[in-house]
């Protein structure tokens, strides 16, 4: 039995694919939710339209996890800590695979790590990559990164959280692949700004280029492998989040650059993660000009005209 903490998106979407390979439990905070969801086998508050199959438990009630068990954590990132500190007992005897994507705004610390603070000595791994929910809950091919440091709990995890049209690949590389994640939606909302702004197509790719490198960087400085940023869980996330307007993180960017509001109840991780990584650079002494720019554009320290004059008037440099 795979237990799935937080009854969102993306824990239900998880929740329906799982379900192909045998029962799991759904978990969610609050018990009106549950009522709902048990009524009408569908999670009409974070994705409507999709059938809940008969093997998903749905509770409000988390029973301790047992030694081994695999439990996913899909509550947003923001919200991983204080999860932690109200069900850690219950948790923490089980596999834990975090499957949020961020940076703590207090410690810019990503999921994995944060785990590992709250419980420490258990084995901790994340799900990462790049997939919208309704996409896997309505069984479209999806290929994601299973990144845990102990490789032999991480290739079972692999087996266990592999469906037919869910294909994990796996690394040891923790913080490799929570950065890859946590920095891509930073960069998507800087790619909505551009759309919503009207700059262009050719604007975009170049800001996804130069997001990428400044990624590239950040993952050198805390020794995370370059090819898990190449890989699913940094390009591949990057490609699809930067470039769909299924995104919220885009939808979050495109009405920034367009000087509309924005509903505040839609989670968009890039937004506390873009202030995180500003601090994190500046801990390590790296340079990230792009990702300053859009933090100043969320926190409306710049309009997107003197964002674009900040970043095109910078020296000219090699490649
Ligand atoms: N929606 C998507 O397509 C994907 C989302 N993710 C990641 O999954 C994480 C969760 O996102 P979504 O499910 O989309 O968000 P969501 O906004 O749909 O749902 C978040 C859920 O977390 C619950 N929650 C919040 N705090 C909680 C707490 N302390 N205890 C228990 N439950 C709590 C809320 O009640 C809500 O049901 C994010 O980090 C996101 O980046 C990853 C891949 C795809
Ligand atoms: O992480 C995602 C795609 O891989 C989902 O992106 P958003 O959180 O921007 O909707």
């Amino acid at each position: 039995m795979i237990t799935i903490f937080g009854a969102g998106a993306f824990g239900t979407a998880l929740a329906i694919s799982l379900s192909r390979n045998g029962p799991v439990t759904l978990l969610a905070r609050d018990p009106d939710h549950v009522a709902e969801m048990r009524a009408t086998r569908q999670n009409a508050r974070r994705l409507p339209g999709v059938e809940l199959p008969d093997n998903i438990a749905i509770s409000a009630e988390l029973e301790p996890v047992s030694k081994g068990q695999i439990a996913l954590l899909s509550v947003p990132m923001q919200r991983l800590r204080g999860a932690l500190e109200t069900h850690g007992d219950a948790l923490s005897q089980g596999h834990l695979v975090a499957c949020c994507k961020g940076m703590e705004l207090a410690t810019g610390l990503g999921p994995t790590r944060i785990i590992d603070e709250m419980l420490p000595g258990t084995t901790t791994a994340i799900l990462t990559g790049p997939s919208f929910a309704a996409d896997i809950a309505r069984g479209l091919p999806t290929a994601l990164t299973l990144a845990c440091t102990d490789d032999k709990v991480g290739e079972a995890l692999q087996s266990a959280l592999s469906t037919a049209n869910l294909r994990l690949y796996r690394t040891t590389d923790t913080s490799g692949a929570e950065l890859g994640g946590a920095l891509k939606n930073v960069m998507a909302i800087g790619t909505g700004v551009v759309m919503g702004a009207g700059l262009g197509e050719s604007a975009r790719a170049a800001l996804m280029t130069r997001g990428f490198a400044e990624m590239s960087r950040m993952a050198a400085a805390v020794g995370a492998r370059p090819e898990t940023l190449s890989g699913l869980s940094g390009f591949g996330d990057l490609v699809l989040t930067c470039t769909s307007e299924q995104s919220r993180n885009t939808r979050f960017g495109v009405s920034l650059g367009r000087n509309e509001r924005f509903d505040p109840n839609v989670t968009v991780e890039g937004a506390a993660t873009a202030r995180a990584v500003v601090a994190r650079a500046a801990d390590l002494g790296i340079d990230m000009p792009v990702t300053r720019a859009i933090t100043a554009l969320i926190n409306g320290e710049l309009q997107v005209e003197q964002a674009m004059d900040m970043l095109l008037s910078r020296p000219l440099k090699e490649e």
